[in-house]
């Protein structure tokens, strides 16, 4: 009765409120609420062809990539998810002395709006830049969500964490402006804009209305960095006037990690968000809270199209063994699924995973078990 008389798009909110973890929140939902149009926000969710399934573009990266993504090529299939895969080839292109992704990359993630992707390699000092970056900034990812949340079953010195981190995703420290002022002395600048600050200040506080999670806390360094972080900071302050529902306040980044890692509890009722690296760093630091970079998910949002990764990279110590955790990516593939609005679907997978974690006889090294990547991902099928 209740849900006849709610709008479709408020509907879907409360929908996606009661779910399970990771909590994401389906970014359909503010498109609707910032007025973009219907046409638009369908497209936004993926593209549906005509046998009902959904095509999207999967990039399998590096190291442990073709493992993990094999996990969950095998677990949607078993599962009977309405997915099609494109796969596409992102080797770096030199276009115009620059780093790029190749077209086909690009036309791909452009023409079915979701992609799911594996870890890409950075080479230290020389080589290309950042693949990860060059797809965020290619597509406009302005806001890299990273939820982190305790595994039932699996015992780590904290119990109950509920983190989520919005990460600003396209400047910031990794805007990549670097150069030689002399022989010994370089310098690196660190961008940040108040467009791009805007922009995922209020994705902040809108993900936080969405999740139920009514605090959002800006973290900073505007001690040190009193005009970079300075206009991040007080632009926070500014948008938290146009949402008087959710608590605004803000910590300096060394203090917060010696807060979270001492007892995160107090965090599990915020929306952190803060500038580029901070948020790199804390999310790999809460990833240690619960287990570890095998279980951490992650979702780039843009106003085009999205891009579903793992917080961990392609593990080049572990890469081609087998011992690869496919959890991370396969809750980053939750995710998706819940960005799509195909709920019942991760519903189900996301059960399967969860039981078969907290059954713990079949899991991987980095959580204490035994079990090859395939073995996990024949017991997650098994539970499905
Ligand atoms: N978004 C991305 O694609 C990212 C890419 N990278 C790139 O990955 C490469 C390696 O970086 P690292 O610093 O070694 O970080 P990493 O995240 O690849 O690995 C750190 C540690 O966590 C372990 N680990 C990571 N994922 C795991 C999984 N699924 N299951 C079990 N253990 C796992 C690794 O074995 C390693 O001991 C670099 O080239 C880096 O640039 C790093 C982070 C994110
Ligand atoms: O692009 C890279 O090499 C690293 C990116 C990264 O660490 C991250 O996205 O968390
Ligand atoms: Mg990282």
């Amino acid at each position: 009765m209740l849900a006849g008389r709610i709008a479709a798009p408020a509907r879907q909110c409360l929908r996606a409120a009661a779910r399970p973890q990771p909590v994401f929140r389906p970014a359909f939902a503010q498109m609707q609420q910032r007025g973009f149009a219907d046409e638009k926000v369908a497209k936004f969710k993926g593209q549906k062809h005509s046998d009902g399934k959904y095509m999207v573009t999967l990039i399998e990266g590096d190291g442990i990539g073709p493992e993990i993504a094999q996990s969950v090529k095998d677990i949607f299939s078993a599962a009977n998810a309405p997915i099609k895969w494109e796969s596409v080839d992102v080797t770096p292109i030199l276009k115009d002395g620059k780093t790029a992704i190749p077209d086909a990359a690009i036309d791909s993630v452009k023409r079915n709006y979701v992609a799911l992707k594996g870890p890409l390699a950075t080479p230290v000092g020389k080589g290309h830049v950042s693949l990860n970056l060059t797809l965020r900034r290619t597509f406009n990812l302005f806001a890299n969500v990273r939820p982190c949340k305790s595994i039932q079953g699996f015992k780590t010195p904290y119990d109950g964490v509920d983190t989520v981190l919005i990460r600003e995703n396209t400047e910031g420290e990794y805007s990549g402006i670097e150069h030689v002022v002399v022989d010994g002395v370089v310098q690196s600048i660190k961008l940040i804009t108040k467009e791009a600050s805007e922009r995922v200040l209020r994705f902040a506080f809108q993900y936080a209305q969405e999740v139920n999670k009514p605090k959002v806390r800006a973290v900073h360094k505007a001690t040190i960095m009193k005009m970079s972080d300075g206009l991040f900071l007080n632009l926070a302050r500014d948008i938290s006037k146009e949402y008087p529902n959710v608590e605004f306040d803000a910590e300096l980044l060394d203090n917060a990690c010696l807060k979270i890692v001492s007892d995160p509890s107090p965090y599990n009722d915020k929306v952190l968000v803060m500038p580029n690296l901070y948020g790199d760093i804390l999310s790999d630091m809460c990833a240690g809270l619960i287990g570890g970079l095998g279980l951490t998910p992650s979702g780039n949002i843009g106003d085009e199209c999205s891009i579903f990764e793992a917080v961990h990279g392609s593990a080049p110590d572990i890469a081609g063994q087998g011992l690869a955790n496919p959890t991370a990516l396969l809750l980053s593939s939750i995710m998706m699924l819940q960005h799509m609005g195909l709920f019942e679907h991760a519903d189900r997978i996301q059960a399967a995973i969860f039981k078969t974690l907290a059954e713990g006889k079949t899991i991987t090294g980095d959580l204490g078990g035994k079990a090859k990547t395939h073995e996990y991902a024949a017991a997650v099928i098994k539970n499905l």
